[in-house]
C-alpha cells in the first residue's frame, strides 16, 4: 500500500518516495516513527505492503490525513500467495534453515489450510472494508499487479492521471530485460531493474491444490471485481 499526501500533488511536484523496507535494510532504523521532512515541491510517497492488512493503520492513516491518496497494487490472489511462499522460502534458505513444500503447509487432511497466513492476506475485500469505512474509493486507486508485470507503462500513466501529475513517464522509459525476464526501467541512459529478489520463480503446484485455491478465492474475487474494480 502506497500512501501519498495529496496537498502538494500538482503538475510540478517532484516525487519523493520512501520505503521504509529500504531504510530498514540500509540500517536506517533511526528514521521509524518519523517521515523524512519533504519540501513543498515534493510530493511524498510511503510504500509499506503491510500496511494493508493491518486492522488499526486506516484508522491512524485517516486521522493523520483524510484526503490522502491511496494506491493498491492487487494481483491474482493465487499468484500472491505463492509469491508469499517464495519469500518466506528464500527467507529461511538465507538463514540455513528449511521450509516445507508448498503443498505441505497449503493443504491439511486434503483440504485447503485457510490458517496458512499467506492465504488469508489474500482475501482482499476483507481488508477493503476497513479501508473503505475510512476512506471514500475515489480517493484509492487500484493497480493491477499482473497488467504491471505484463505491461506495465499504461499502469503506470493511469497512477499518473490519479494523482494529477503531468505526464512525466513515456513508453521509452521501460524495456523488457530478458536475463531478469521483467520490464526494468530506463532514465537518461541509466537502466535499472528490481531488486533480485522480486521476480523470482514460483513453486509449481499440483492441479489438485491449484483447483482448491480457486474454488477458495471465486467468491472473495467476485466481491472485490464488482465493487473495487469495476473498471477491470
Ligand atoms: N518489473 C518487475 N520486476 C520484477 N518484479 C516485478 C516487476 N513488476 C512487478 N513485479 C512483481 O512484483 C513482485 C514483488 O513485489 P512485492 O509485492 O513483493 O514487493 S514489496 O512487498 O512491495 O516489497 C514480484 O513478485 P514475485 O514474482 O513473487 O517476486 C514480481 O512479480
Amino acid at each position: 500500500m502506497l500512501s501519498l499526501h495529496p496537498d502538494i500533488s500538482s503538475a510540478e511536484s517532484e516525487i519523493h518516495f520512501f520505503d521504509w523496507e529500504d531504510q530498514y535494510k540500509k540500517g536506517l532504523q533511526w528514521y521509524v516513527g518519523q517521515m523524512p521532512f519533504s519540501y513543498p515541491h515534493q510530493l511524498t510517497v510511503e510504500k509499506t505492503p503491510a500496511y494493508f492488512t493491518s486492522v488499526k493503520v486506516p484508522e491512524r492513516i485517516y486521522n493523520m490525513n483524510s484526503t490522502i491518496k491511496l494506491l493498491l497494487i492487487l494481483r491474482d490472489p493465487i499468484e500472491r500467495v505463492l509469491s508469499d511462499y517464495t519469500q518466506v522460502f528464500y527467507n529461511h534458505l538465507q538463514k540455513n534453515k528449511s521450509y516445507p513444500p508448498v503443498e505441505d503447509l497449503l493443504l491439511r487432511n486434503g483440504e485447503l489450510n485457510t490458517d496458512y497466513k499467506a492465504i488469508n492476506r489474500s482475501l482482499y475485500y476483507s481488508f477493503m472494508e476497513n479501508w473503505l469505512s475510512y476512506f471514500p474509493l475515489h480517493n484509492i486507486h487500484i493497480v493491477n499487479g499482473d497488467y504491471l508485470i505484463r505491461n506495465p507503462f499504461p499502469e503506470i500513466q493511469k497512477v499518473e492521471k490519479f494523482l494529477n501529475l503531468s505526464p512525466q513517464i513515456n513508453a521509452s522509459n521501460f524495456y523488457f530485460n530478458r536475463t531478469k525476464g521483467f520490464y526494468c526501467l530506463r532514465d537518461s541512459g541509466r537502466e535499472r531493474c528490481l531488486h533480485e529478489s522480486k521476480g523470482r520463480a514460483h513453486p509449481r503446484i499440483n492441479s489438485f491444490l491449484l483447483d482448491k485455491l480457486r474454488d477458495y478465492f471465486h467468491e472473495p474475487n467476485k466481491k472485490i471485481l464488482s465493487t473495487c474494480w469495476k473498471d477491470i
